[in-house]
Formats: C-alpha cells, sequence, structure tokens
C-alpha cells in the first residue's frame, strides 16, 4: 500500500527519523526502506512534516508486531514457560482449549501446550500432564511433548516433566543458596531432582554428591552434568538416601534437604551425613503461625548433644497455600568439643 514518506541519503537518514519523531509525524507501522542509495521513511500524514523534507508516496511494507495469545483472546491467559513448554492451569476444558489454540497461532516459540492434570504426587513429586497442543519439527519429532531444556542462571537442564520433579519457580531460591558454597566444599544433595542445585553447586569448585529415589531424574541429572561440563565433579547415585550413609557417612559440608513435606523424616540421616562442621538446608511447609519452629525442633532433637546447632537465616522462599508457607531454613551444625 503506498504511504507518505520521506526520501533522504543513507546517512541523514538517523537524524532525519529523530526530527520526524521529535515532530510527532513517524510513522511506526511501516518499515523504512533503503534503495538505490535512498531512505525512504515513512510519515503518518504529510502535514508536519518539518519543511526541509520533501515528502511522496510509496509502497513501503507494513512492519509486523509480535502476536501474543492475549491478542486472539481478548483477554491475558495465566501462562508459565519453560523452556520451548508452554504451561496452563485451567479447570475449564474449553477454555484451556482455547488458550492452547492462541498459543499456537502466537509468535510464542512454543513446541507444546501442557494443563496440570493432577497435583504434585507420590514419593517421586511427579504430576500427571494433559497434551493441549504439539507441534512437531524435524529437529524435535522425537522428542516427548513434556521433555523441554530450561535456563537458569548460566546452565541447562534437559527433563521430562511428566517423568521428574522441576520447578522454574525456584531458581532465586536456588542462587541464594548456590552463592554461599565455596570451591572444594563436599555438597550432598540428598533430593536432588535433575540437578538444580547439585550443577550448579559443581560449578563453583564442589565436590558433589546427588542421590534422587527417581531413577529417570538421575538420568537426567548425569546428562546435564554433562552438558553443563561438570560430571568430573558429581557423583549421581540413583536410590534412597538413607542407603548412602554407609559410604558418606561424616562426608558433608553442606546438605541440600529439598522434600518439603517430609524433610523431618530424613534429619537423622542428615547428622549421619554431616562432617565436622556442615551447613543444612532444610526447606519445610508449615502453617504461617509458626513456619520455622517445627524445622527448628526436627534439626535440635536429631543432631543435640553431639552438635551445637545454629539457626543461620530463617528464610521464606513462597507462599504455598492460604496460610502456608514454603520455607528454608540455614542450619550450622558444629560437632561438640
Ligand atoms: C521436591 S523434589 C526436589 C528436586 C530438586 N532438588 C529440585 O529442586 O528440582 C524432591 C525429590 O526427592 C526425591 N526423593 C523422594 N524421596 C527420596 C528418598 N527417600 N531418597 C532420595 N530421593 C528422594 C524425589 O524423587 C524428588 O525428585
Amino acid at each position: 500500500m503506498e504511504v507518505p514518506c520521506i526520501a533522504v541519503l543513507p546517512e541523514d537518514g538517523e537524524e532525519s527519523r529523530q526530527l520526524l519523531a521529535e515532530a510527532g509525524v513517524l510513522d511506526d507501522d511501516h518499515q523504512i526502506v533503503a534503495e538505490d542509495d535512498t531512505l525512504y521513511i515513512p510519515v503518518t500524514t504529510v502535514d508536519g512534516v518539518p519543511d526541509r523534507f520533501e515528502t511522496q508516496f510509496r509502497d513501503l511494507p507494513a512492519r509486523r508486531t509480535v502476536q501474543t495469545p492475549a491478542d486472539s483472546l481478548g483477554y491475558e491467559p495465566s501462562l508459565e514457560r519453560l523452556g520451548d513448554v508452554v504451561i496452563v492451569d485451567e479447570d475449564d476444558p474449553n477454555r484451556a482449549a482455547e488458550i492452547a489454540e492462541a498459543v499456537m497461532e502466537s509468535d510464542l516459540p512454543a513446541r507444546s501446550v501442557l494443563n496440570r492434570a493432577s497435583k504434585i504426587k507420590g514419593e517421586l513429586r511427579v504430576r500427571d500432564w494433559e497434551v493441549l497442543a504439539e507441534r512437531e519439527t524435524d529437529e524435535t519429532v522425537d522428542r516427548s511433548p513434556t521433555e523441554t531444556v530450561h535456563r537458569e542462571y548460566g546452565h541447562e537442564f534437559l527433563l521430562d516433566l511428566a517423568a521428574v520433579y522441576f520447578s522454574p519457580r525456584l531458581a532465586t531460591e536456588r542462587h541464594r543458596v548456590i552463592d554461599q558454597i565455596e570451591a572444594g566444599e563436599h555438597v550432598l544433595d540428598m533430593f536432588a531432582g535433575v540437578g538444580p542445585f547439585a550443577i550448579p553447586a559443581a560449578s563453583r569448585g564442589a565436590e558433589v554428591v546427588a542421590v534422587d529415589l527417581n531413577e529417570t531424574a538421575i538420568d537426567y541429572l548425569q546428562e546435564n552434568a554433562r552438558r553443563n561440563g561438570v560430571n568430573e565433579s558429581i557423583t549421581a547415585i540413583s536410590g534412597d538416601v538413607r542407603a548412602v550413609v554407609d559410604d558418606y557417612r561424616g562426608w558433608a559440608d553442606r546438605l541440600v534437604m529439598n522434600l518439603p513435606h517430609s524433610a523431618d523424616e530424613f534429619v537423622e540421616t542428615a547428622v549421619d551425613l554431616a562432617g565436622e562442621e556442615c551447613v543444612i538446608h532444610y526447606y519445610d511447609i508449615q502453617h504461617d503461625s509458626d513456619p520455622f519452629g517445627p524445622g527448628i525442633e526436627a534439626i535440635r532433637a536429631a543432631a543435640e548433644p553431639t552438635y551445637e546447632v545454629t539457626v543461620e537465616t530463617e528464610h521464606v522462599v513462597k507462599s504455598y497455600a492460604p496460610h502456608e508457607l514454603n520455607v528454608c531454613l540455614d542450619v550450622r551444625l558444629t560437632r561438640s568439643a
């Protein structure tokens, strides 16, 4: 379509564009075109173009705007992105299907759209998913629609949401813990999943043991260790963490205990694994009237009097449910003299 524009030399382009913008007549809906040593800059109207420019009419292509799901839906859907997977949280199946279609039609780089089909459940803390939409490309034809690559603070994690636990919402919390790790430390991640604590810990120069009951999570953790170049510093063990006590008794300078609903069942194991001095990052979910008390009590009961127990940080990670908080205690155990 022909639109009004000015014609200038390329070296005058930026100054001219600015003058048009200042005059309020720069047309952002069409593209600037370079042709035969001339730049054609679109304007919204001939009136108001500064006198130094001559206007003419020319066929300039429309500028493509980014299409979002909200553009076709007419409302902003609640979406979460994990790599190239888009997650919706919708109880109404019609609305879920409508959102999925809008996502696939939009410019979001989505390979699949998933809906939560169950709560996180069982010992392995995995949930069911409904695949609402899926785009197959040559590159991803053999990949499950629930598998993706998530990037976090310079690391990448391959994972299958249908087979392992993973939450991108804990990225800032993981970073808080990882920031405390020093090179040479012995770090034991008791519930390691696909490695979002263990792998960055190894990148900081720690020697890491990562344990998980979920064999598939350990397979991904090993792949992720390779992808992030730290496989030499991580020992990955598939099985119940209680079974590693004989091999790692007294070994750990730092323990990560991210199993919030039942961490209290593993404090004796943690004390068995702790070295002379050991920091425990203990995750818990408790009522907001006393979010830290039960965890501190459980750790004191298991560790004292063998260890002196110092609570270094009481940290609220996020709200979990009405009146329930997901919290982390950073607790230092120092073996008593
Ligand atoms: C909440 S997820 C945390 C995973 C990981 N730390 C993360 O942040 O993504 C808890 C993990 O503990 C594992 N798990 C549960 N019971 C276990 C046990 N007895 N021994 C070792 N791992 C266990 C589950 O398989 C699950 O991967």
